[in-house]
């Protein structure tokens, strides 16, 4: 692949690049248009020599694997996800404590989740997280059948899809909202600065400084 004479960066919309706006002003550089008033997916920074791919959350390890971007930043739930597919293509130095959350299993309230485990029942788990899923219960030896999901995945077991989700909860306001509950924590998820092992060799005259400035900054409190 070309490499582009610019650092490229890759990032989702939302709550990720809201997070990730304030480190980049701590380490110097603004982002000088919006993803959510432009329809521009390739954002310019007040840096000449970086520019910002808007990419789905889920595409932001693809894009920095295959060396489209430099760097970017995913949550651990999607670099585990991954992970599983593609093993060891990702370098992951920095754990930036954004977009903090954690993944669960879930069920309709008043489904009695530990007897359906105690009774060996083989449980339906709907999921977009398949490979956390598989592997969260095969730890506890536990029989599903993962059905694959990519969204909305709280409505699964309210019209009978799954007896199961397992998925992001942060307040908890969605579960309530849908009568579910979480009955067993997963992992706990925040995101992480990712880069491709490349350009960390061969642009680290630039990219070093850059992950250098990531490493010291602060989240915002949220
Ligand atoms: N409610 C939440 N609170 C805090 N962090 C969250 C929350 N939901 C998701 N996250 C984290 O933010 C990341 C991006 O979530 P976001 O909702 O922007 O994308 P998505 O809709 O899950 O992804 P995709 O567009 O690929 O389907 C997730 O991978 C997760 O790590
Ligand atoms: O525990 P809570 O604080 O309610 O957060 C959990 C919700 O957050 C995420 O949805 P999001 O708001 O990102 O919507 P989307 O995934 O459909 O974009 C996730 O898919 C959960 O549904």
């Amino acid at each position: 692949m070309t490499q582009n004479p610019q650092l490229t960066m890759a990032l989702s919309k939302g709550r990720i690049f809201e997070e990730t706006l304030p480190l980049l002003e701590q380490a110097g550089i603004v982002v000088t248009e919006h993803p959510d008033q432009s329809r521009k997916l390739i954002l310019p920074t007040s840096r000449d020599d970086l520019r910002i791919l808007i990419v789905r959350a889920s595409d932001v390890p693809t894009y920095v694997q295959y060396g489209a971007a430099d760097f970017g930043i995913a949550g651990k739930d999607v670099l585990y996800e991954y992970s599983k597919e593609h093993p060891g293509g990702l370098y992951q130095p920095i754990d930036l404590n954004i977009a903090r959350c954690r993944l669960a299993v879930a069920v309709r309230d008043g489904f009695d989740y530990d007897a359906a485990v105690r009774q060996g029942a083989r449980l339906r788990v709907a999921t977009k997280y398949v490979n956390v899923a598989r592997e969260h219960f095969a730890r506890k030896g536990v029989y599903v059948d993962i059905i694959k999901l990519y969204g909305s995945m709280e409505l699964a077991p309210l019209v009978g899809l799954a007896d199961a989700i397992v998925d992001v909860v942060s307040t908890g306001g969605t579960l309530r909202a849908n009568g579910l509950v979480a009955v067993e924590d997963v992992m706990p998820v925040s995101s992480r600065l990712i880069v491709n092992q490349a350009a960390l060799k061969t642009r680290a005259a630039v990219l070093q400084p850059i992950l250098d400035a990531f490493e010291h900054a602060t989240p915002s409190q949220g």
